[in-house]
């Protein structure tokens, strides 16, 4: 496959290339997704496994009545899942929208646990580009390192792919060195041959990251979904050399999803993929079920939902 310079990217060049991308096997992807979810995992390396998908959660509070005591509590929480169990690893990062970003700086200052931000109008993105831009830097500035960037959906399905691919590009410089993650929002993109040219789009515009969903539309990370966007991941490294991460997000909510999104990773794009680094999974209500799971691991007891704190 070969990539033109995106620097001298034109509209026309660029749908050109991204329609020329292999379709997708809409039945051989939903097959594969259905039988990799059905992988069972052995009782040592599932508690590895747990441990490992603990350690990839972007613990995301997105609610328009979050507070600052909410997003300082979940901090603590990211911290320390389970104020019992100091073996239990913190989580990557606290997600917040822009105006609580401060206060989750203030509260994750040195634990290692990064801070995340919503920007460019989140969730729909229907505001002036301009608009979108500060929003960004206000994140940036506050403090958050990575920012969770929603594309034009609109733009896209109208087929004005330079119109979003230049979009994230100043986006993307509005981050500074904060890490981007771009969301498709892969539940209104309706094919997966949608779902791959927006991955293709995003990685060549400068993504850090591509994510599937806000959360905020009925259909958000599917299994299927997330193998179309791991393999983009994988080839585009192939051709260009570059990493990119993939977080599915919305919807996640059980240790179940979470250990068929590892076996998923593994099994697509192998162990390089298998970090924190490179793979998230971003949620608001997976953490106490990964934690009930652990702790049932570990002692042979079903802990309960009551015993943990709320996410
Ligand atoms: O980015 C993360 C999502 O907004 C979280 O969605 P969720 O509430 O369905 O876990």
């Amino acid at each position: 496959m070969t990539v033109m310079r995106d620097d001298a990217l034109s509209g026309a060049e660029l749908r050109a290339f991204l329609q020329g991308l292999p379709g997708v096997d809409q039945v051989g992807a939903e097959e594969r997704a259905a039988r990799l979810g059905t992988r069972s995992i052995k009782a040592s390396a599932k508690a590895e496994a747990i441990d490992l998908a603990i350690s990839m959660v972007d613990l995301t509070t997105l609610e328009g009545a979050d507070t600052a005591g909410k997003v300082r509590a979940l901090c603590a929480k990211a911290v320390r899942p389970d104020p019992d169990d100091s073996s239990v690893p913190r989580v990557a990062a606290v997600c917040v929208y822009p105006d609580l970003v401060e206060v989750a700086v203030r509260a994750l200052a040195g634990s290692g646990v990064g801070v995340a931000s919503v920007a460019t109008a989140f969730p729909s993105g229907r505001a002036p580009l301009e608009a979108r831009l500060v929003d960004t830097r206000a994140a940036v500035a506050a403090g958050a390192g990575e920012i969770d960037m929603v594309i034009d959906r609109g733009a896209f399905l109208a087929g004005d792919y330079l119109k979003v691919f230049e979009e994230i590009v100043a986006v993307r410089e509005a981050c500074g060195g904060a890490h981007l993650k771009v969301i498709l929002e892969t539940g209104e993109l309706v094919t997966y041959d949608n779902v791959r040219r927006a991955s293709w789009l995003a990685m060549r515009a400068g993504a850090d990251f591509i994510k599937t969903s806000t959360g905020k539309v009925s259909v958000a990370a599917t299994l299927p979904v997330t193998l179309v966007m791991l393999e983009a991941v994988r080839d585009f490294r192939a051709v260009t050399g570059r990493q990119v991460g993939v977080k599915p997000a919305g919807g996640i909510r059980t240790t179940k999803d979470a250990l068929r999104y590892l076996v998923l990773v593994n099994e697509t794009v192998g162990p390089d993929w298998l970090s924190p680094r490179w793979f998230r999974l971003g949620a608001s209500s997976l953490l106490n079920d990964l934690l009930m799971q652990r702790r049932k691991l570990a002692t042979g007891v079903y802990s309960g939902p009551d015993y943990f704190t709320v996410d």
